[in-house]
């Protein structure tokens, strides 16, 4: 049943995000980072629980470490509220966050995440990127979401590329990071070549349809009310999940 939801244009997305946070939808952009970021928490422990050694297939070693790559935008926040999560259910992640927003919400979140011992991983991008890849067990793809276009800009363009060699299982945040928003992974263009996971939030983006891997839907804030007035077919969640698997 969750195979029929709504996949959404680059606009549509938008115009969703807009509606949730007006007056009539009530939300503030902390409240729904907060639930994104959550959801994205929660895929990584559903797709790659915390095992002892040995692990099985999907299982990562116990205190596994997670890099978690945020971009300037809010798909980076997504990411920032993600790694204080998952470091709450047990694994060791660090951050490479190139372009720090100076907005409160993002800096309050930084601040949560060196509360925590949180490592950042700062610039330069090598060696100090190709190392933090090499050291993680599984990568956080937060660089750019739905109102990402064009062709990816530095310093993101070496960043993408770090990561794919790393050749590390990537979950992306809601659209994999230099796929097209609605046209999907273009041939030549720089991207992140074929993330394990991929957590949509509020519903998926055309750009996804042809998504290969693990597919969750997050971002559990939607009400009735305005799935009615954009048409939207949301996922069925079960009982306290954050997340639906398409
Ligand atoms: N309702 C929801 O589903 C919610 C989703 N959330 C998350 O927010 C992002 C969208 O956030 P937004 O700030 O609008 O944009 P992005 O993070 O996708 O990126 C904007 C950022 O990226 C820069 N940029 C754009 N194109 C390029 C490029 N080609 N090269 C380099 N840089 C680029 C741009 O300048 C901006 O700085 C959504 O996907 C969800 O992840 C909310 O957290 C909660 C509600
Ligand atoms: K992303």
């Amino acid at each position: 049943m969750n195979k029929l939801v709504t996949y959404l244009g680059q606009k549509a997305a938008q115009a969703i995000d807009v509606e949730l946070m007006s007056a009539q939808g009530g939300f503030s952009i902390d409240q729904l980072m907060e639930l994104a970021g959550l959801s994205v928490a929660q895929a990584v422990e559903r797709a790659f629980p915390l095992g002892g050694a040995p692990t099985a297939p999907g299982e990562l070693p116990k205190n596994a470490r997670v890099l978690v790559c945020c971009g300037p935008g809010n798909n980076g926040g997504d990411g920032l509220v993600a790694a204080r999560h998952l470091r709450h259910f047990g694994y060791a992640p660090m951050v490479f966050y190139p372009k720090k927003s100076k907005k409160p919400l993002f800096t309050g979140l930084m601040t949560q995440l060196i509360n925590l011992d949180i490592p950042f991983v700062n610039e330069p991008l090598a060696p100090v990127l190709d190392d933090a890849l090499q050291s993680s067990d599984l990568i956080i793809d937060a660089l750019f979401g739905f109102s990402f276009s064009g062709d990816v800009r530095a310093p993101f363009d070496q960043v993408i590329q770090k990561i794919n060699d790393s050749k590390r299982p990537i979950v992306s945040v809601d659209v994999p990071s230099g796929w097209d928003v609605e046209q999907g992974p273009i041939e030549g263009k720089l991207k992140i070549e074929s993330p394990a996971v991929l957590v949509s939030l509020t519903t998926p983006k055309l750009g996804c349809l042809k998504f290969e891997g693990t597919h969750f839907v997050g971002g559990r804030f939607v009400p009735p009310t305005l799935a009615a007035k954009f048409g939207l077919t949301l996922p069925v969640y079960e009982r306290s999940n954050q997340i639906a698997r398409l």
